[in-house]
């Protein structure tokens, strides 16, 4: 039988580090993938000094996971880059200004679609949503794009598993960051971790129009946008700036998040963007242990909402401990096989379908 990424993230967080720590505690596997009897990973440093130092501790990682059961290759790749540059910019070029005068609204040269994931509440799990969307977009053969417009809280780089920094390279188009197989861009690339934005609206809306217009998205078949909770200047500016194709709302079943669902998708009523489904997000959870199946948030409330608007329910997604620590690792849960995986490859392949994506 093939190993399981849990048990190769077990095998590593056993290989410590000369300097204290362990691979996994120090967050240095990117990429691990397991196929069949096959696993591949990297192990990034920001510490291109260290480069040397690291070999043995990159030869003994390959020999823990050959020697795990169900292994009989592991690929394991060093690499080092230099240390990320301070500035909240892509050197020359500063993220943050007000917005300038646009004729009409437009997409960005080259972007065929652009898709927005909002939610109402916070933390349904929106930006959960649109990582594991864009990557099972891509899986499908799109060209992908994610924009992270959460500028006040951005977390698609820990999601994606992104460390690298976008960069300017001529002070005026940002080139972006592509990850398991899809291009992105987030202000969170551009910030030190632990720095805040502290902008009021205008400064917001400018800078979006920026992530919009200045990063080089190259040609597109979709840009998945992650909108921030709520219906306020971010959405109303990604609204009226860009020819949406459409907004796909996330709630859990719970009712106070479905009451602010449907603000939201009030908000896209009158902004005149259509409503292409609802995401049933946290639907149920189903214990590992024994089996039983707890409706946590409650049970069918966006199905419900979703026959009273006359919108698709485009899917309904268990709450699942592998979901989270996905996430949390960088290496959405889409990437891999399972019901979950299924789940997102089902509504990408209902999105294309409809050429919504
Ligand atoms: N189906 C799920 N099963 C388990 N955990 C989940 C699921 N969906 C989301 N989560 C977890 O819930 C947390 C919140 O999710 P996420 O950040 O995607 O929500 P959000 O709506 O984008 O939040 P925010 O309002 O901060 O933008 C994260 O830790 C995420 O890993």
């Amino acid at each position: 039988m093939p190993t399981t990424r849990d048990a190769v993230l077990e095998t590593l967080s056993r290989i410590v580090l000369p300097d204290g720590g362990d691979l996994v505690s120090r967050d240095m596997v990117r990429a691990l993938s397991v196929e069949d009897d096959t696993v591949r990973f990297v192990i990034e440093t920001h510490d291109p000094g260290r480069a040397a130092e690291l070999e043995p501790v990159r030869a003994a990682a390959q020999a823990a996971v050959e020697a795990l059961a169900g292994v009989t290759r592991a690929s394991v790749v060093l690499t080092a880059h230099g240390p990320a540059p301070k500035a909240p910019s892509g050197e020359g070029l500063k993220i943050g200004r007000h917005p300038t005068p646009q004729a009409g609204p437009e997409n960005p040269a080259g972007i065929d679609r652009i898709l927005a994931v909002g939610s109402g509440k916070g933390g349904v799990g929106k930006s959960t949503v649109a990582s594991n969307l864009a990557v099972a977009l891509a899986r499908r053969g799109r060209r992908v794009g994610l924009l992270d417009a959460d500028i006040y809280g951005p977390s698609q780089p820990r999601m994606m598993g992104v460390t690298r920094r976008a960069a300017s390279p001529d002070g005026k188009t940002i080139e972006p960051v592509v990850a398991h197989g899809v291009t992105m861009m987030s202000i969170g690339l551009m910030l030190d971790e632990g720095q805040a934005v502290v902008w009021r609206g205008p400064m917001l809306m400018g800078a979006l129009q920026q992530l919009l217009s200045q990063v080089n998205w190259g040609p597109l078949d979709v840009l998945v946008v992650d909108l921030p909770p709520g219906t306020g200047d971010i959405q109303l500016t990604l609204c009226q700036r860009t020819r949406l194709t459409g907004a796909i709302v996330v709630s859990t079943p719970q009712d106070v998040a479905l009451i602010d669902a449907r603000k939201a998708i009030d908000m896209f009523g009158k902004l005149g963007t259509p409503v292409l489904g609802l995401i049933e997000n946290m639907s149920t959870y189903v214990c590992p242990n024994c089996g039983h199946e707890a409706h946590i948030f409650g049970h069918g409330g966006v199905a419900a909402e979703a026959e009273a608007l006359g919108v698709p329910l485009l899917g309904a997604l268990p709450l699942a401990l592998d979901v989270r620590l996905a996430g949390d690792a960088g290496q959405p849960v889409a990437l891999g096989e399972g019901p979950q995986a299924e789940a997102y490859a089902h509504i990408a392949a209902r999105l294309v379908g409809g050429g919504m994506a």
